[in-house]
């Protein structure tokens, strides 16, 4: 039985919620988060100050969500493997290391980016260059 279409946008907004309380899951409880959206802020204010162009905010915008995003499956992978091997395991802890080291990878990269977009702006607008 298919639903009407007042069901399905229910359905929608319901859907809206839990990735939403998701959203708010991990930023009360998971360090990393707070710090890799707190750079995110601190990236976008430096980004409107020093007046990036429409791609390079492009490229801002979608690394530092490819940042967040991997963060919240790195939080979710470390929940899944708590809930199935609560105890020691080396295999759990290699997982870990490897949902760890991903979300690593992607920030050096944001790092990169940020520099690279940011950084000569930077310096002509302090007068360095
Ligand atoms: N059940 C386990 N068995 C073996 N090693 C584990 C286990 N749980 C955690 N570890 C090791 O401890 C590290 C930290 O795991 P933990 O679940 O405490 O994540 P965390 O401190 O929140 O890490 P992150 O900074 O990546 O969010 C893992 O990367 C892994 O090396």
């Amino acid at each position: 039985m298919s639903l009407g279409s007042k069901d399905q946008s229910k359905k929608k907004r319901i859907g809206f919620r839990h990735a939403w309380n998701g959203i708010k899951e991990v930023t009360r409880s998971e360090r990393n988060f707070k710090l890799h959206l707190f750079s995110t802020v601190l990236v976008i204010i430096s980004s409107a100050i020093l007046g990036l162009q429409a791609i390079e905010w492009s490229v801002i915008i979608l690394t530092c969500s490819i940042v967040l995003a991997l963060e919240m499956v790195n939080s979710s992978i470390e929940r899944i493997l708590d809930y199935l091997a609560p105890e020691w395991n080396p295999l759990a802890g290699k997982i870990k290391d490897i949902a760890a080291g991903a979300v690593l990878v992607a920030s050096i990269g944001a790092f990169v980016i940020a520099c690279i977009l940011l950084l000569p702006k930077l310096l002509i607008l302090i007068g360095v260059e």
